[in-house]
């Protein structure tokens, strides 16, 4: 964790966090930038009553409504865009912006008050820090030199002593830093329960020894997901059913803990080599893994099949200072849902394992593959 961004350090974990929270970060935006037009446009009255109906009172209106406008045009580019994590960040430090800029515009017109303005002031610093989700970087390069630019304000066109200045000044930065700690904390907080969130999923999803995903998962989600999907777009998809050759005598040579490795060596390769959050590798059974890949055709399988074949082939497993020589057979069954019939798909992981099979009897460390019509 980044210590002072308070953000994860790894950029994926952070856009997945980010992404896991936009509904959440939009409807709070949704909240905030409604109730802070209101907020906004009821203290026109007190400028009238302050002002009476002057020039002055029209401009500081129109300030109001500017910063009104802004906030009702970030609702409706977040409803235009709602997927979009660039935009709700944008959005809400636009509004920021325009906020502590509309509430400085309105302190410069009115300084008369200042004392009354400086409570405001910390309203608005607060509701920066904590009320609008953002950043928390972006959030205190609009807060803290808002606070600045109020005390300078403050300083020439206020009527105010040395002392009380000073004091409004302090405060002011106490608030900065109060509304950083507790943002920061509340930060912390939704990421420290993301986390969790995340190791019980990955604990209930995924295989303990290789880290790659279990049967449940796959017979749960996985399959389903993957070919309603290819249905739907009318794609193909290919399954690999992949089992290491003479395991046993694995075990038997080098204990289990040297087949052991061997496992997490093979599900490494197996996960290193097919496309990050596209690919799924499942752990099928003991030593005998599953690749599912979605929009991809025969060819495309049985190529990444051979690649993998060579790969493992070609590097022994370093286990206890030995090396273990280890080769694997591989079943590719592909569906074209373009093309083939409604329930071609019915048998791909049997066919798989069939083929695998087929390779096992064929001599072992080959691929067998077909076509599922
Ligand atoms: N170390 C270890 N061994 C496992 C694990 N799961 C299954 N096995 C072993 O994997 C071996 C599988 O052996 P077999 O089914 O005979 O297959 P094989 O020796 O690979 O032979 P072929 O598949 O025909 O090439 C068995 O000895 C299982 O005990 C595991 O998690 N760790």
């Amino acid at each position: 964790m980044a210590t002072l961004r308070c953000e994860f350090s790894d950029a994926a974990a952070e856009r997945a966090f980010l992404r896991h929270h936009l509904a959440m970060t939009q409807a709070q935006l949704r909240v905030t930038f409604v109730f802070c037009s209101l907020f906004y446009l009821c203290f026109a009255a007190t400028d009238a009553i302050w002002l009476g109906y002057s020039l002055r009172t029209a401009v500081l209106a129109c300030a109001r409504l500017l910063v009104a406008v802004t906030a009702l045009g970030g609702l409706v580019l977040l409803r235009r865009r709602p997927d979009s994590l660039p935009v709700t960040r944008g959005v809400a430090s636009v509004v920021e912006i325009a906020g502590a800029a509309g509430f400085l515009l309105i302190a410069a017109l009115r300084p008369g008050e200042f004392s009354l303005h400086a409570i405001s002031m910390s309203i608005v610093v607060i509701v920066i820090y904590i009320y609008i989700p953002n950043r928390l970087l972006y959030a205190a390069a609009i807060a803290a030199p808002a606070t600045l630019g109020f005390i300078v304000l403050a300083e020439q066109l206020g009527d105010l002593r040395r002392v009380e200045l000073a004091t409004m000044a302090a405060l002011l930065t106490l608030t900065n830093v109060f509304g950083y700690v507790a943002a920061r904390r509340y930060q912390l907080l939704l990421r420290d329960e993301y986390s969790a969130q995340t190791v019980l999923k990955n604990l209930s999803v995924r295989d303990p020894l290789t880290g790659c995903y279990n049967r449940r998962h796959l017979h749960e989600q996985l399959l389903e997901t993957e070919i309603s999907r290819a249905q739907r777009y009318r794609l193909s998809l290919t399954v690999i059913m992949s089992d290491l050759d003479h395991f046993k005598a694995v075990n038997d040579t080098y204990g289990h803990n040297g087949g052991d490795a061997v496992l997490q060596r093979f599900g490494a390769l197996l996960q290193s080599m097919t496309r990050d959050s596209v690919d799924s590798v499942v752990r099928y059974g003991g030593e005998e893994f599953l690749l599912i890949l979605p929009e991809t055709d025969l060819d495309g399988g049985v190529l990444l099949a051979e690649r993998l074949r060579h790969a493992l082939a070609d590097t022994p497993v370093a286990y206890d200072g030995q090396q273990i020589h280890i080769t694997a057979s591989f079943g590719v069954a592909s569906v074209d849902f373009a093309t083939s019939a409604h329930e071609a798909h019915l048998n791909m992981i049997a066919s798989a394992d069939e083929l695998l099979y087929a390779a096992k009897n064929g001599g072992r460390n080959r691929v067998c593959s077909r076509q599922l019509v």
